[in-house]
């Protein structure tokens, strides 16, 4: 993807692949102005993955976009994306449970959400892991608004190098199906 960004609406459906500099890597999609769904790649909790997710989603100036939630784990993130320059910057707030118990949380959550409910209730909240952290963004793609083929499965190994070099999506930005 070689555009500029420089609106809401050039970031709302866009889908980034990026390695952050503690060599975490996360998919991520804006899925429409105030969702977004998720597939983790590699780090804490690689394999975990979200539909649907609730997000604040704006622009702070040209180009330059922050966005916001939490979770039903109880896990807060931020997200300062930068596309032009190919990077963002992310922090993850996660209670002591996800850290204590990262396995709990590697499925896909929509599936399991009294799970998370009742782990963060269950297990200590506090003190709270922050990890802040830059990225490189390895891949962008105009997917579309409310495009369900982006994050449809979960994560297998070698999935950002398939997306990355055009085996997993079609020219329509429908999910190539082997
Ligand atoms: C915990 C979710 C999450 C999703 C994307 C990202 O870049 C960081 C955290």
């Amino acid at each position: 993807m070689t555009k500029t960004f420089k609106t809401l609406a050039d970031f709302v459906g866009t889908h980034f692949v990026y390695t952050y500099d503690n060599g975490w890597e996360y998919e991520w999609y804006a899925k429409n102005d105030h969702t977004v769904d998720y597939r983790i790649h590699g780090g804490m909790v690689a394999g975990r993955w979200v539909k649907d997710q609730e997000a604040d989603i704006v622009m702070l100036t040209e180009g330059v976009y922050k966005i916001t939630w939490t979770e039903p784990t109880g896990t807060d993130v931020a997200l300062d994306f930068m596309p032009n320059e190919q990077k963002l910057h992310g922090t993850i707030f996660f209670p002591k449970w996800v850290e204590e118990h990262p396995e709990i949380t590697v499925t896909f959550q929509n599936e399991h959400i009294d799970e998370m409910e009742a782990a963060r209730e269950k297990y200590e909240t506090y003190p709270k892991l922050v990890v802040p952290e830059f990225a490189k963004i390895t891949y962008m793609g105009d997917a579309g608004i409310d495009n369900e083929d982006v994050i449809a499965e979960a994560p297998y190994a070698g999935m950002p190098a398939d997306i990355r070099e055009g085996r997993y999506f079609d020219a329509d930005y429908r999910r190539i199906v082997r």
